[in-house]
């Protein structure tokens, strides 16, 4: 199946998945300058229920947060979107080193690590139904730089030695997604799509302008996790992007100045 290695990476993903080469595919690099500010864009309002965290899951490319999304109690409204979208999940990219990782760039800047909170429109009856609606998913990027240590990461690295292999999972209990967001909710966007298989395109990207914090030791914990399952000869969950898609003339707009 797909993956980073050299034989089953990014490059290689439009063999099985042709929409690999479609004109709204993500990640993109992100150049302020051609960005646009668009004052009709609202307030990005983001309202997360911590007693909805359910699990953390190694599945072979990542590892997932998930959440129970059966009400509208972790939600996302306003921004760019219209009506309600539930959160499903989020999970993280990150490289082998701290001079690349996250999957969207700004200016051609690479961060060590790209959070991505997944949201899904309440107007489909389920998270399936919404993935391959051209306004199915809503994802929200937060870009980590390397800084001093991050305590709102520290649960969710805690966790990683019990789910070290592909396909382990474990409890997640009462998690405020809340507390990894930055201060800042400004905001690019633009209409893009899944930045792995089935790179459905399906996806309005919300990528924040300010970074969170994570320290080198932090990234370490990441880069302990193990693409590979029990049993298997071990390779190191590192370099989990894909990197930056042709724009097609798509317009990013900015919320703010
Ligand atoms: N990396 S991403 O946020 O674009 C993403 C989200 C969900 C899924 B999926 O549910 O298959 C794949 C990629
Ligand atoms: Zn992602």
């Amino acid at each position: 199946g797909w993956g980073y290695g050299a034989t089953n990476g990014p490059d290689f993903w439009a063999d099985n998945f042709p929409i690999a080469n479609g004109p709204r595919q993500s990640p993109i690099n992100i150049v302020p300058k051609e960005t646009q500010y668009d004052p009709s864009l609202k307030a990005l309002k983001l309202r997360y229920d911590p007693s909805n965290a359910k699990g953390i899951l190694n599945n072979g490319h990542s590892f997932q947060v998930d959440f129970v999304d059966d009400t509208d109690s972790s939600t996302l409204t306003g921004g760019p979107v219209s009506g309600t979208y539930r959160l499903r999940q989020f999970h993280f990219h990150w490289g082998g080193s701290d001079d690349r990782g996250s999957e969207h760039t700004v200016n051609g800047i690479k961060f060590p690590c790209e959070l991505h909170l997944v949201h899904w429109n309440t107007k489909y009856p389920s998270f399936g139904e919404a993935a391959d609606k051209p306004d199915g998913l809503a994802v929200v990027g937060v870009f980590l730089k390397i800084g001093a240590a991050n305590p709102r990461l520290q649960k969710v690295l805690d966790a990683l030695d019990v789910i070290k292999n592909k396909g382990k999972q474990t409890t997640f209990a009462n998690f405020d997604a809340k507390t990894l967001l930055p201060g800042s909710l400004d905001y690019w966007t633009y209409d893009g799509s899944l930045t792995t298989p089935p790179l459905l395109e399906s996806v309005t990207w919300i990528v924040l302008k300010e970074p969170i914090s994570v320290s080198p030791a932090q990234m370490a914990k990441f880069r302990n996790l193990l693409f590979t399952g029990e049993g298997e000869a071990p390779c190191c969950m590192v370099d989990n992007y894909r990197p930056p898609q042709p724009l097609k003339g798509r317009q990013v707009r900015a919320s703010f100045k």
